[in-house]
């Protein structure tokens, strides 16, 4: 496996002297806006490992953004799209994946994932996530209607299903994204997603 990924192969180079080594993928979960695609980059780069997207992923592999690929295929096409693309990433060595918000009611997904990665549910409130998604037209369910009674009936859909994640981590206003990933970081360790790190004797 050495050099089979640049991150991964610093991550087992510099584990005892930097930072914990990862058990497994994290995984974040969480409703749009929460911080998942920004502070999951911070988390990898503390954690030296790579990072990965799956709204990314997809965008790269269909050559088209996710607001054109609802509006051209559907929703349904997207959401098998994310479905196959998460289930790659996951065989990888461990990363931080972060997900787009409906991934993890696929019951496919949210199975792959209890078995092969620590997820973390990145849980904000609706004030929150209303000011974080304002003036973003890249999210195509928020560009209909009314984006504050859309995320409100979505924390009522999905808060339920996300609570399953192995690891909740408040996202809370005032936090920057490096504390964001402080906090996460301090959430893993007391789950145990770290190996014990190597002792010098
Ligand atoms: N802790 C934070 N502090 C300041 N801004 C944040 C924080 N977390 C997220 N944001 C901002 O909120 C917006 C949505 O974050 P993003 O990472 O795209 O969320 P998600 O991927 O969960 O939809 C982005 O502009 C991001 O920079
Ligand atoms: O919640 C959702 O269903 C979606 C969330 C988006 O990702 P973020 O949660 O990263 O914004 C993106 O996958 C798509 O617009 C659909
Ligand atoms: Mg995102």
């Amino acid at each position: 496996m050495q050099g089979a990924r640049p991150g991964v192969a610093k991550q087992a180079r510099t584990a005892s002297v930097e930072g914990p080594t990862l058990r497994r993928p994290i995984v974040l979960i969480g409703l749009m806006g929460a911080g998942k695609s920004s502070v999951g980059q911070r988390l990898a780069e503390r954690l030296g490992v790579p990072f990965a997207d799956s709204d990314a992923e997809i965008e790269r592999a269909a050559a088209m953004s996710i607001a054109e690929i609802f509006e051209r295929y559907g929703e349904p096409h997207f959401r098998d799209g994310e479905r196959r693309v998460i289930a790659r990433l996951l065989q990888e060595p461990p990363m931080v994946l972060a997900t787009g918000g409906g991934a993890f009611m696929n019951p496919e997904t949210r199975a792959l994932i209890a078995q092969g990665a620590t997820s973390v549910w990145l849980k904000a409130g609706l004030d929150l996530l209303v000011s974080r998604t304002a003036g973003r037209t890249h999210r195509p369910l928020l560009n209909r209607g009314n984006p504050r009674e859309t995320l409100a009936r979505l924390i009522r859909d999905r808060y339920p299903v996300y609570a399953e994640a192995a690891v909740t981590v408040e996202s809370e206003a005032g936090f920057t994204h490096d504390e964001m990933a402080s906090r996460i970081i301090a959430a893993l360790e007391a789950h145990g997603a770290f190996l014990p790190a190597p002792r010098d004797e």
